[in-house]
């Protein structure tokens, strides 16, 4: 009765392979009667290289070619970073799991200076996240922020090869493949706030499958969920499809009632930052997280968001 095979649809970068290699481990502790098979394939994203992303258009680059297999039932699940994942899904497919988060925070790379603040007067900086250059730009608006594309090992090979003072990645994928030795600098939310779900990985499936579903169910970290949520709401309320300057990063208190979630939207060159943050009931996260949002639109973030998009159709 039960399927025993998991095909496991994954992009072949190192970190995507990481992930679901990850998954492939946790589902084999769970479940010793199932055999889990990678399915590896290339996605948009991974083939378009040379325009920057906020100009590709389009949401989830990252997410389609693997959600096809699974409708035509070539795959079973996909495994994704959660801040590659667009808000709506396909009809069939869902969201089933969210796993326990990784560090959540920015990273700080360069083979020169220890953190951001020591980045001399025009320094050059990898990064092609909207999110990241605006909330660098408001800070130092003398850094020359250059787009930087490509998987984790093709950005740090572009630092090596000189063409940066300094890039930045997400903490968790060096974390991953074991390179957080790379990291100069943990940039706290404070200073620059992350993506939605960062360092979360998601496990999507089609929803009418419950036999994969219950085996899925022990991976699921129902804290990280709430966070994630919180914040994907507040992403979905603003439209924000995954290359726009928007940040937003929630916590959970110790007694696990509350989430504390901070939100912001950032004119790209800098030059004004909308910031706010919600409290409320864990249970309320969604309804948070479109609060938040609704608060950010009313103070600007529509006429922000409003150029990003028309900037990007344009070209
Ligand atoms: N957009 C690419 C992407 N998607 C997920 C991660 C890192 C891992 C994670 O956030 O879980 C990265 C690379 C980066 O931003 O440095």
């Amino acid at each position: 009765m039960t399927n025993k095979t998991v095909r496991i649809a994954t992009r072949k970068s190192a970190l995507a392979l990481w992930q679901a290699e990850y998954v492939k481990a946790q589902l084999e502790h769970f479940h010793d009667d199932i055999t889990v098979e990678l399915v590896p394939m290339t996605t948009k994203g991974d083939v378009i290289l040379d325009t920057p992303l906020a100009k590709v258009g389009g949401k989830g680059l990252f997410v389609k070619e693997l959600e096809v297999a699974m409708l035509e039932n070539r795959a079973d699940i996909a495994v994704h970073s959660m801040k590659d994942v667009p808000v709506d899904f396909p009809e069939g497919l869902g969201l089933e799991v969210i796993c326990p988060r990784e560090d959540p925070r920015d990273a700080f790379v360069s083979n020169t200076y220890k953190a951001l603040a020591d980045l001399p007067e025009g320094a050059i900086v990898g990064t092609s996240s909207l999110r990241r250059q605006c909330q660098l730009k408001a800070k130092r608006p003398d850094l020359d922020i250059r787009d930087l594309r490509g998987n984790v090992n093709t950005r740090l090979r572009k630092l090596d090869d000189g063409e940066y003072d300094a890039i930045i990645l997400a903490s968790a994928g060096l974390i991953r493949l074991e390179m957080s030795e790379r990291i100069a600098q943990f940039i706290e939310p404070e200073e620059m706030l992350p993506a939605n779900g960062q360092g979360a990985v998601g496990i999507e499936c089609r929803t009418d499958d419950d036999n994969i579903k219950s085996l899925l169910a022990p991976l699921e970290c129902a804290t990280t969920r709430a966070r994630v949520l919180a914040e994907r709401a507040m992403n979905k309320a603003l439209e924000g499809g995954c290359q726009v300057p928007i940040g937003s990063y929630a916590i959970i208190n110790e007694d696990n009632s509350q989430v504390y979630l901070r939100g912001l939207v950032g004119a790209v060159d800098g030059s004004e930052l909308i910031e706010s943050e919600i409290t409320g009931p864990i249970a309320e996260g969604e309804a948070l997280g479109n609060q938040l949002a609704q608060e950010l639109l009313s103070r600007g973030a529509d006429k922000i968001l409003a150029q990003v998009y028309s900037d990007s159709n344009n070209d």
